[in-house]
């Protein structure tokens, strides 16, 4: 794994020991949006106008963030309208690769080998770390976005005048509520099971893992009086949750050293999850063989045999006592 350089490839991990042991998450660098008129978005420039076929999503089944935007291109129903590549789940010292066997697609545009020779199409002399998802543009050959929290908002709404489905996980009056618990979701859950796990000293790794048990607490308490994040309405914010919760247990909790409880030993979250894992076409864009062999075949620092376990046997598919 490692980073472009001016367009050039380097093997090279995160850099803990000038942060204490503590792994800091680099801010995403392409950030324009896909709008119904094209116009510009939030951030970006304009140009994106939202078309069916023109867009092209990479990204790995093991991803969390990656995660989110397959489940909203289903929830959406935009599948015919945006095809994707999965790449392998091995991240190695090229990074990710378009290895074709085991459930990944290869590079469904341009047939290339790695990721990072996407980046370097958008631009030759990219610096920065190649990270999925990518939202490619085919018009304009060039990335779109690489920040998974603004592809799901773009999926949210961009392309409702084209497919007729008015679902809205991210409705008006609500934003407050959910941008506040995304944050807090984000900084203690989301990354924090990165920041536990990729932690380099006990400091930091013990910082991190308090914080993390101490914001499932909390989420526990909520769910004990709400169906979901955000009173009883299914948002953003709980897919954004989701995508971590459903890694934790097959992954976190051993290779992240995130093992002060287990998701199942929690009557609420537990519950939780399965209502979304059972919410119709989200079961589809969970692959635990992706999941499990990315994080423990990858991260050879942290796993030198790369052995992946065989456990944990949980069946998500069973009863729940959400809405
Ligand atoms: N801010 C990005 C983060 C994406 C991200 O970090 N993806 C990971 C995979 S789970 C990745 O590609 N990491 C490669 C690297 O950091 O070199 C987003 O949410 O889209």
């Amino acid at each position: 794994m490692g980073l472009l350089v001016n367009g050039q490839w380097h093997d090279k991990w995160y850099d803990t020991a000038s942060s204490n042991g503590e792994f800091q998450r680099e801010a995403a660098q392409l950030r324009n949006w896909v709008t119904a008129s094209g116009d510009a978005g939030q951030s970006g420039e304009a140009g994106f106008k939202a078309e069916k076929g023109r867009y092209h999503l990479y990204v790995s089944l093991a991803c969390p963030w990656a995660h989110r935007t397959l489940i909203f291109r289903n929830l959406k129903g935009l599948a015919d309208y945006i095809d994707v590549s999965i790449v392998s789940p091995d991240m190695l010292q090229n990074g990710w690769t378009f290895d074709k066997e085991t459930g990944s697609t290869g590079d469904g545009l341009f047939d290339s080998a790695y990721m990072h020779q996407i980046y370097t199409k958008n631009k030759t002399d990219y610096s920065g770390r190649v990270t999925v998802p990518v939202l490619w543009d085919k018009q304009q050959q060039r990335i779109v976005s690489n920040e998974s929290s603004e592809i799901i908002r773009m999926f949210n709404s961009a392309f409702n005048h084209l497919t007729g489905n008015e679902l809205d996980f991210y409705p008006l009056e609500l934003q407050p509520q959910i941008d506040e618990i995304n944050g807090f979701v984000y900084e203690s859950i989301n990354n924090g099971v990165y920041r536990t796990g990729f932690a380099t000293s006990q400091e930091a790794y013990s910082a991190a893992y308090e914080k993390l048990f101490d914001a499932l607490d909390k989420v526990e308490e909520i769910l004990s009086s709400n169906q979901y994040l955000v009173g009883d309405t299914l948002t953003e914010a709980d897919w954004r949750l989701f995508t971590t919760l459903i890694r934790f247990d097959s992954v976190y909790v051993g290779h992240f050293k995130c093992n002060k409880r287990t998701i199942e030993s929690y009557p609420n979250i537990s519950n939780y999850v399965r209502a979304l894992y059972q919410y119709p076409d989200v079961a589809q864009t969970v692959d635990f063989y992706h999941i499990k062999r990315h994080y423990y075949f990858s991260h050879t620092m942290i796993n030198p045999t790369q052995v992946v376990p065989n456990g944990p046997d949980i069946d998500y598919g069973r009863a729940h006592n959400r809405l």
